[in-house]
C-alpha cells in the first residue's frame, strides 16, 4: 500500500475546508451556501440526486470551478491561489468520465501522478516506479499495466485512474462514483480501500449513489439537496427515512443491518409530490 504512514490522534484535523460555496451556471444556482469541512482520516459520502450537485462541489473541493461565492481552503490557504502543481502535491481528484485518447499504457498514465512530485522537466525516477506499481497493484490494476488505456473496459479504465490517484499520494483524495462502473467485487476492493486510507491518515471524499454502500463504508454522509446541504453528519443521522424522502422523493424503511452493523435503507415506492423536481 503506498500512501502516508498511519497517524494517530489527530482527529480533528481538516485539511480542506469549504465555506458557503456558491456556484451559478447560467444563471441558475447549482450549489447555494454550501459549507464542507473534510476530515483527516475520515471517509466522506456525497450523495443526493441526480443534477443535485455532487460533481460540481467536487470539482469546486479539487480546486477545479472556482465558485462565484464562498472559499475553498487547503491548510488554511485558498485553493484559488496554489498553482494546481502544488495544489496536486496534497490533492488528487478521480473524475466521474476517465475517457482517454492518448495511446499511453496504463503504467504510464499512473505514472503522470508522480509529476507534481518532480522538480521541473526531472524525468521519473526508480522510486517513483515503485509507487506506481504499487498504486497499480492496490487499486487492482496491475493486470493491465502495459495495456493501452484506450483499449480498456469501462471498469478497468476506473481502476487505472483510481491508481493514478494513489502514485500522486494525496492527502485528500476526491473520488466521482469511483466504483460505478465495477463489478460487485471490485466496487468492495475499491470501498475497502478508500477506508484502509482513510485508516492512514487520507480524507477520502467520494461521490456514491448507493445509499448502503455510503451507509456501510463512510463516516459521514453529507446529502445534498437542490444545490444545498440537506444533512451532514454520521449515516444513521443523514440516511433517515424523512431525509430521503425529502431529498429523493422516494419512500424507503430504513433497518439495521446486523450483517453489516450498518444502516440499511430499502426503498418502497416513489412519493410522487415530493423529491427533487427542480
Ligand atoms: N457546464 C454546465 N452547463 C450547464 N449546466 C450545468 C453544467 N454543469 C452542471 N450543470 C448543471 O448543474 C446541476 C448540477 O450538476 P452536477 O453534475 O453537479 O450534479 P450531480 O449531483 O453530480 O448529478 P449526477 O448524480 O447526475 O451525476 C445539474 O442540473 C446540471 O445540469
Amino acid at each position: 500500500m503506498t500512501g502516508p504512514p498511519p497517524r494517530h490522534g489527530a482527529p480533528d484535523d481538516l485539511p480542506l475546508v469549504a465555506e458557503e460555496v456558491s456556484v451559478v451556471i447560467d444563471g441558475r444556482p447549482v450549489l447555494v451556501d454550501v459549507t464542507v469541512r473534510v476530515r483527516t482520516g475520515e471517509v466522506m459520502a456525497l450523495v443526493g440526486p441526480n443534477g443535485a450537485g455532487k460533481s460540481t462541489l467536487l470539482s469546486v473541493l479539487a480546486g477545479l470551478r472556482r465558485p462565484e461565492g464562498g472559499d475553498v481552503r487547503l491548510d488554511g490557504t485558498p485553493t484559488r491561489s496554489l498553482r494546481p502543481r502544488v495544489l496536486a502535491r496534497s490533492l488528487a481528484h478521480v473524475p466521474q468520465d476517465t475517457a482517454l485518447d492518448f495511446e499511453f499504457t496504463s503504467r504510464q498514465v499512473v505514472l503522470l501522478g508522480r509529476h507534481p512530485h518532480l522538480r521541473r522537466f526531472a524525468p521519473v525516477g526508480p522510486e517513483d516506479e515503485r509507487i506506481a506499481d504499487q498504486a497499480l497493484r492496490d487499486a487492482g490494476a496491475d493486470r493491465w499495466s502495459d495495456q493501452e488505456v484506450t483499449t480498456l473496459s469501462g471498469g478497468e479504465r476506473q481502476l487505472v485512474h483510481i491508481a493514478k490517484a494513489l502514485a500522486q499520494e494525496p492527502r485528500v483524495l476526491l473520488l466521482d462514483e469511483p466504483v460505478a462502473a465495477l463489478d460487485l467485487r471490485h466496487q468492495l476492493h475499491v470501498l475497502r480501500l478508500l477506508r484502509e486510507l482513510a485508516r492512514r491518515g487520507t480524507a477520502v471524499v467520494a461521490v456514491l449513489h448507493d445509499l448502503n454502500q455510503a451507509a456501510r463504508f463512510c463516516d459521514r454522509v453529507a446529502l445534498l439537496h437542490q444545490g444545498g446541504l440537506l444533512a451532514d453528519g454520521p449515516p444513521e443521522l443523514t440516511l433517515t427515512r424523512e431525509n430521503i424522502a425529502v431529498a429523493y422523493g422516494v419512500r424507503v424503511v430504513v433497518r439495521h443491518d446486523p450483517d453489516t452493523r450498518s444502516p440499511r435503507v430499502v426503498p418502497l415506492d416513489i412519493d410522487e409530490g415530493s423529491g427533487d423536481t427542480r
